[in-house]
């Protein structure tokens, strides 16, 4: 694979923590994710993967430092595939005006420019959603949202790309689709950062995955660490938030499993 110069951040994490309400979240996370790279984030339901997301996209309350080195000190543009949408059946919204309002500040009501429609058409027929453009969003199947919030990143072209399990309700076309954005994405430069359960597909399609367990990171390796039993063990043994059974440190430091990135265990 040939050396790609990134356009997109790199994203450094300092001790970020989310408390929300009484439970805590994210318990002191030090992370980096490199410029240009695809970074994938693993583990259990419910360890935290979409609240650091959403952290990120700054809808948290969280304490630390979340910092963008962006190439050239020029801030860029993000997008975003959140895990799932819900829409009301009744709500008359079609799929290009859902689509539209991430393009014109005009209101919807009072048309779709012809440029807006042109974009939001070729967006549609990189998913192969081209024939749902007028159907109402509360009326198509879970894989069809979720191809639609697929086509919604790729308006306008993305830096930084925030991925929240985006291949869960495809079919085996529609992951074949989204394998090829991602493929797009990577060849583009941008920093992409992908939650995903699908270890499979993590193997074949990142650069570096970060295993996260219970609101901390656990390790940061290339992806052939899924590979090992080892480290699948760490990752999904002891998975509840409350289990208070795996031994830590004073600091809260897990002893088995504090975050080590592939380079510091080299050293
Ligand atoms: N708004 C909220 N208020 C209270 N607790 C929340 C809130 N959002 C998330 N949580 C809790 O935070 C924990 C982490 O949730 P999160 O959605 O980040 O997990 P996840 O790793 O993305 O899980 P999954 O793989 O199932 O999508 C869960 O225990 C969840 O119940």
């Amino acid at each position: 694979m040939s050396a790609v110069s990134a356009i997109g951040p790199a994203v450094c994490l300092h001790d970020v923590r989310l408390q929300l309400g009484a439970t805590p979240i994210l318990n002191g996370i030090d992370w980096q994710v490199h410029a240009g790279e695809v970074h994938a984030l693993v583990g259990a339901n419910g360890c935290g993967k979409s609240s650091l997301i959403k952290t990120l996209l700054g809808q948290m309350p969280h304490r630390g430092e979340v910092t963008l080195h962006w190439p050239g000190d020029t801030p860029g543009t993000l997008a975003y595939v959140p895990q799932a949408i819900e829409c009301d059946r009744t709500l008359p919204m079609t799929v290009q005006d859902f689509m539209a309002c991430m393009l014109q500040s005009q209101p919807l009501f009072l048309g779709i420019r012809r440029a807006v429609r042109e974009r939001i058409a070729a967006a549609l027929e990189r998913v192969g959603m081209t024939h749902k453009m007028t159907s109402r969003m509360g009326d198509l199947s879970g894989g069809e949202r979720q191809r639609v919030l697929l086509a919604q990143s790729l308006l306008p072209q993305a830096q930084l790309v925030l991925l929240d399990e985006p291949m869960a309700a495809l079919d085996q076309a529609g992951i074949a689709v989204f394998e090829t954005l991602l493929t797009d994405w990577r060849r583009s430069g941008a920093t992409v950062i992908w939650v995903e359960h699908d270890l499979a597909a993590v193997c074949r399609l990142s650069s570096r995955v970060t295993a996260m367990r219970r609101g901390r990171m656990l390790w940061t390796r290339t992806p052939d660490a899924l590979h090992d039993a080892d480290m699948l063990l760490q990752l999904f043994a002891h998975t509840s938030m409350s289990d208070d059974s795996t031994p830590s440190t004073p600091n809260g430091q897990e002893k088995q499993g504090a975050h080590e990135t592939q380079e510091e265990k080299a050293a």
